[in-house]
């Protein structure tokens, strides 16, 4: 338990605030856009864009989204005590999972669109990424998620505990993640409890998993896509994407 904290209030605080300091757009900023939809000239320019094009377009995008989970994962007490390499084992199986997450506070469910480019796409705009598996995955999950009607300090607390997850692979002190991830269990039921919403748990377990499954299908499209063009996904990627997820 991270001794620079006096109670669980405090490590509730300090994620809460960390996710709202590293949350790149509010929620009240993009829902002003949320009826802003693409023309059917410019979906076509999305649809005619190449595979790989496509894909780095995406790629590039994504990586915003993820340096600021790196920013929030930094800001989660005990996350900086654990080892370098623990700390990136973590960044390299959750960052996604956590953007995943925070996407869906970025999901219109009255007409199936997602923020993206300064707009609301629906799925036909990311025809040609060549993977409709992939985003039919990334927009049920999103719909699930607004489904459980989180509160941005519940958001907090469950990204924090699908960042700190002591089952990941390759960890090199288990126990001193578990401690962590024990902690931020404990913030998020406190939470929960607070809100009357304990019922809450399980269904947030059960979203874990899906966002697990969601993850590993990601892993297995930029899989296929890097043998597809190598060049695209070595040269042209974000590093960071690369570094994390290839
Ligand atoms: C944290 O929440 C958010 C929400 C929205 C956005 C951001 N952050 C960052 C800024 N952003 C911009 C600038 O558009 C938005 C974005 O990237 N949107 C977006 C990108 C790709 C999408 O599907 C393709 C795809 C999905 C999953 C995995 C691989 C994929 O393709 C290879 C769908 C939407």
């Amino acid at each position: 338990y991270p001794h620079s904290l006096r109670n669980i209030d405090e490590l509730c605080a300090s994620i809460v605030r960390s996710h709202r300091e590293t949350s790149q757009y509010r929620v009240e900023e993009l829902q002003a856009l949320r009826w802003k939809l693409f023309s059917r000239e410019e979906i076509q320019t999305y649809q005619t864009k190449s595979v790989d094009e496509m894909w780095q377009h995406c790629a590039i995008r994504l990586t915003d989204a993820v340096q600021f989970v790196v920013e929030f994962a930094k800001h989660i007490p005990g996350f900086r005590m654990l080892s370098q390499n623990d700390q990136i084992a973590l960044l390299k199986t959750g960052s996604m999972e956590v953007v995943l997450v925070r996407m869906s506070r970025f999901f219109n469910t009255e007409n199936n669109t997602v923020f993206f480019d300064g707009k609301f796409a629906g799925t036909e705009v990311f025809k040609s990424l060549a993977c409709g598996d992939l985003i039919a995955a990334v927009f049920d999950f999103a719909h699930g998620m607004c489904a459980l009607k989180l509160t941005e300090q519940q958001i907090a607390l469950f990204s924090a505990l699908v960042l700190i997850n002591a089952d990941r692979p390759c960890l090199e002190d288990r126990g001193k993640v578990q401690r962590v991830q024990r902690s931020v269990e404990l913030g998020l039921t406190h939470i929960l409890h607070r809100d009357n919403q304990e019922s809450l748990m399980h269904k947030l377990y059960q979203r874990m998993a899906v966002l697990r499954s969601l993850c590993s299908l990601h892993m297995e499209k930029l899989r296929w896509f890097s043998q597809r063009y190598p060049l695209t996904a070595h040269s042209l990627f974000p590093p960071l994407y690369k570094e994390l997820f290839a």
